[in-house]
């Protein structure tokens, strides 16, 4: 077991894309964490899921094992982070458990806004923040310029930062060296009352809740009885260890250590992330400082296509956020769509994949409805509730006003399409506050409706600046607005689900792009179908979708066998993303068709 000053605990943050899981990979390679097929798949993205979209999700831990050049064995414990804006929670989680971090900078594409927002969540939280030039194998890496860069727009010393190559191993040595001189070992009192911090919690069907701690002072040893401090119960361990990266026991986990720890443990919030462990004998006197809880930004209704999978649809949720704790939802009931749950994401992209998940894992066909931001709205007899949603408006009269969320958004962008960034953010009705020049980039602030962001603020940031820009953004706070409710009515009735809050200025346009789109989209059956777009009485829009004429109808069922059956086989499959509303059905698309607005 090695001493504390032989311990090395460190995160890797960077922007998306800019290499961590390669390096990551290839620091476990060189540690001789793995073999040369084991090494084929990138091993610290587990999901399936964060494989195929080449993204971290879930934080995760490495113990390796380094021969320094000045002849010591260090354990080198690593903590991954995820590097996309909708997580960034997950890192302050990570850095918890850290005293220092490599920060990967792509050596071609220069510094990005995470790279900026991820690197002061680091020297927010007091580590060592070390400079890691990546991909210097590529023809058109610049060290010097991004060097000077990470020092002018970040402003910690980068001259001298070890560069490597984490898909070819060129330099992997020098970082492996550059943290052990560098990251200072971690400080801690063995022979204090134990204290270990929860950095995460996973459901395994096998062995429980499995939890990943950093152990601050004491050590948890095999048959302990701990303790978790919020609530007080008590659990014997049956193992403690260290991802290796395979799991494996060592029977304990000293002082400065990051491993696992598995206690009989049933459910998920018995072990909440962020809590302390502590021993039930000469217990701790007080929990470690733990993390803010993180809100859901953006909600959206979700409901299962038939309604007979409602059980399966529940017990599936449940599951999921076995292991996803910042997941959150709650029964819905829609007139249009039945019942269903409300479910609260932290951005757009955790909502596509809490999506994909359910229906992948758990073969559920689920209707998403448009996600909608959190708004507060004070009553006209003072009342201030907290509405996730457009249909749970109070009415117009008994509104005193409305109030949305405001980020701020940190936008890094080359100087060239600072203008199409600037026009971006007008349009959804920013406000600068701040910009300043770092050589060839532009590092603006602006303060954006939330509601404008999480919508297809990304991809246009993305597509106005050839892919240059790259955005960070966090929660300021509420702003009184003029919002109003659009509803769409189709054949004269209301529908919930395909209600949006908008601004007043927008209100009006969007409610006629919503009901030419939803013309689009609504196939034409036996009846013409009218979609209108209406303000509380006040009908804004009207589009009809026309009904199907006859000799179609002949044409499509007269025919041969084959040809009818694939065409039955067709209309089956397309039958399973349609919801009967009224008597009209509306596809899957038609609820997110507020997304496809305004592009
Ligand atoms: N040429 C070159 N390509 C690299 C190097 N390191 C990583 N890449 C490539 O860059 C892309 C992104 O690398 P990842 O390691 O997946 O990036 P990441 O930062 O982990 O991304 P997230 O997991 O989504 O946060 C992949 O296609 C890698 O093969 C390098 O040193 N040189």
């Amino acid at each position: 077991m090695p001493k504390l000053d032989h311990i090395r605990n460190f995160s890797i943050i960077a922007h998306i894309d800019h290499g961590k899981s390669t390096l990551s990979d290839r620091l476990i390679q060189y540690c001789g964490g793995l073999s040369d097929r084991e090494m084929q798949q990138q091993v610290l993205d587990s999901m399936d899921l964060e494989r195929e979209r080449g993204i971290t999700i879930k934080a995760q831990s490495v113990t390796l094992h380094y021969q320094a050049d000045d002849g010591n064995t260090y354990q080198l414990n690593f903590i991954d982070t995820p590097g996309h804006v909708d997580f960034t929670y997950e890192v302050s989680r990570s850095l918890a458990a850290c005293e220092g971090a490599l920060l990967v900078v792509d050596a071609g594409q220069g510094v990005e806004a995470q790279t900026v927002a991820n690197c002061y969540t680091a020297l927010e939280m007091n580590l060592e923040v070390l400079p890691v030039l990546n991909k210097i194998d590529l023809p058109q890496a610049d060290p010097d310029r991004v060097s000077e860069e990470i020092e002018d727009i970040i402003g910690i010393e980068a001259v001298g930062a070890v560069q490597c190559s984490a898909k070819t191993g060129l330099g992997i040595k020098d970082v492996l060296e550059t943290i052990v001189k560098k990251i200072p070992p971690p400080e801690g009192e063995p022979e204090a009352p134990t204290q270990a911090l929860i950095i995460d919690s996973w459901f395994d069907s096998y062995q429980g809740v499995v939890s990943l701690v950093r152990v601050k002072h004491g050590s948890i040893k095999a048959k302990d009885k701990i303790k978790v401090m919020s609530t007080g119960q008590t659990y014997e361990v049956d193992k403690v260890g260290v991802f290796s990266p395979k799991a494996t026991n060592t029977g304990e986990l000293k002082t400065g250590e990051v491993g696992f720890v598995i206690a009989g443990i049933k459910e998920i919030k018995g072990a909440p992330v962020g809590d302390t462990l502590t021993l039930a004998k000469n217990s701790a006197d007080k929990p470690l400082p733990g993390f803010k809880r993180i809100k859901p930004q953006v909600y959206a209704g979700v409901f299962p296509v038939s309604s007979d999978d409602y059980e399966d649809f529940r017990d599936a949720l449940a599951k999921l956020s076995l292991n996803d704790s910042s997941l959150f939802y709650e029964p819905e009931n829609s007139g249009a769509l039945g019942f269903g749950f409300r479910i609260g994401f932290l951005g757009m992209l955790h909502m596509e994949i809490i999506q994909e998940r359910l229906e992948r894992e758990y073969d559920l066909d689920l209707i998403t409805t448009a996600p909608t931001v959190v708004y507060e709205v004070v009553k006209k007899n003072g009342e201030v509730v907290m509405v996730d949603n457009p249909s749970a408006l109070p009415a117009v009269n008994d509104i005193d006003e409305i109030r949305e969320p405001i980020v701020e958004a940190h936008i890094l962008v080359p100087q060239e399409y600072l203008g199409n960034v600037i026009t971006l953010c007008i349009e959804k009705r920013g406000t600068q506050v701040n910009m300043s020049y770092h050589g060839r980039q532009v590092a603006v602030v602006y303060e954006l409706p939330m509601a404008e962001v999480v919508m297809d603020f990304f991809d246009r940031l993305k597509s106005t600046s050839r892919g240059y820009a790259s955005l960070d953004y966090s929660f300021k706070r509420f702003q009184t607005s003029n919002m109003q409710r659009v509803d769409i009515l189709i054949n004269g009735e209301r529908v919930d689900a395909l209600a949006i809050i908008s601004h007043i200025d927008f209100a009006q346009g969007r409610g006629r792009e919503l009901a030419e789109k939803l013309k689009e989209l609504i196939p034409r059956q036996m009846f013409d179908i009218a979609i209108q777009a209406a303000i509380g009485n006040h009908v804004i829009a009207r589009t009809t979708v026309k009904q199907l004429r006859k000799n179609v109808l002949a044409k499509c069922y007269g025919g041969d066998v084959s040809r009818k059956k694939k065409l039955l086989q067709k209309q089956k499959e397309g039958k399973k993303r349609m919801k009967q509303v009224g008597n009209v059905e509306v596809p899957q698309e038609a609820f997110l068709a507020i997304l496809k607005v305004g592009k």
